[in-house]
């Protein structure tokens, strides 16, 4: 009888690279503080709570003392590395510090938006279950709740079904292996994505739905700020 393999440790990626330009904060969007806790470490905690052992904080370049500053209070342990001009590229950086830290090791690599900040832990530890149980690229999804209109080129426009549209949040789940290689290619050919699962997707993955939380909505504008600070408060 052989004897049961070693699951993969779990390792987030966690992209705060982002100014925040439509959110208008004084700092960067990761670093406001919502309940007085900046949201980067309330996405970290969650991440923690969900699994992840150690996470890559991916940082803006220009205010990389304040991350410092601000990770001593990280949950878990934390490398941080300056991200990119664009979402890609900070995932990218992410990606090749993790192969300085692993070199070829396996692991699950959970790819995060630091702007998502009260994502619930079983949202992250459904992702990394899908990982393990053999998922190529596993994203949590939630229904859209509008009706939806596509704009025609002729200034008229077309009702979209939205019972077949979902909306993409993070955490987005991968073995290293797969992620790595499929940035890798996007960046060869100078292909844009939005999110890592087109990333995979691109190189011919299969894409893994689970279900998603609307608690881990996407920080963007200051009325999410409102929502954001009434979920802190109920949470104590
Ligand atoms: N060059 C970039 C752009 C975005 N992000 C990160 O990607 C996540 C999703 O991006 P979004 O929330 O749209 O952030 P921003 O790009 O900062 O927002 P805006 O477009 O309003 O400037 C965020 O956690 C953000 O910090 C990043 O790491 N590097
Ligand atoms: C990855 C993502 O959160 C999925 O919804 C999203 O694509 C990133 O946000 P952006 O506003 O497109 O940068």
């Amino acid at each position: 009888m052989s004897a049961p393999s070693t699951p993969e440790p779990v390792v987030a990626i966690v992209v705060a690279a982002g100014s925040g330009s439509r959110l208008g904060a004084s700092v960067p969007k990761a670093l406001v503080e919502v309940g007085g806790v900046p949201l980067l470490l309330r996405s970290l905690a969650r991440l923690a709570a969900g699994g992840a052992q150690h996470a890559v904080v991916v940082v803006p370049p220009d205010a990389a003392d304040a991350f410092a500053a601000v990770l001593e209070r990280a949950p878990l342990p934390v490398t941080t590395v300056a991200g990119g001009a664009e979402r890609q590229d900070s995932v990218a950086a992410g990606l090749a510090a993790l192969q300085q830290m692993l070199g070829e090791q396996e692991v699950v690599v959970l790819i995060h938006d630091a702007a998502r900040a009260f994502v619930p832990a079983e949202v992250v530890a459904r992702v990394a279950d899908a990982v393990r149980a053999g998922a190529d690229a596993v994203i949590p999804t939630v229904p859209v709740t509008d009706s939806v209109r596509e704009v025609d080129d002729d200034d008229g426009s077309h009702v979209i079904d939205r019972a077949r549209l979902r909306s993409v949040q993070t955490p987005q789940g991968f073995l290293r292996s797969v992620i790595e290689a499929a940035h890798a290619e996007l960046a060869e050919t100078g292909t844009p994505v939005t999110d890592d699962a087109a990333a995979a997707e691109y190189l011919g993955h299969t894409i893994t739905l689970v279900e998603g939380d609307r608690r881990a909505f996407k920080v963007t504008e200051p009325l999410d700020l409102v929502l954001a600070e009434a979920l802190a408060s109920e949470e104590g």
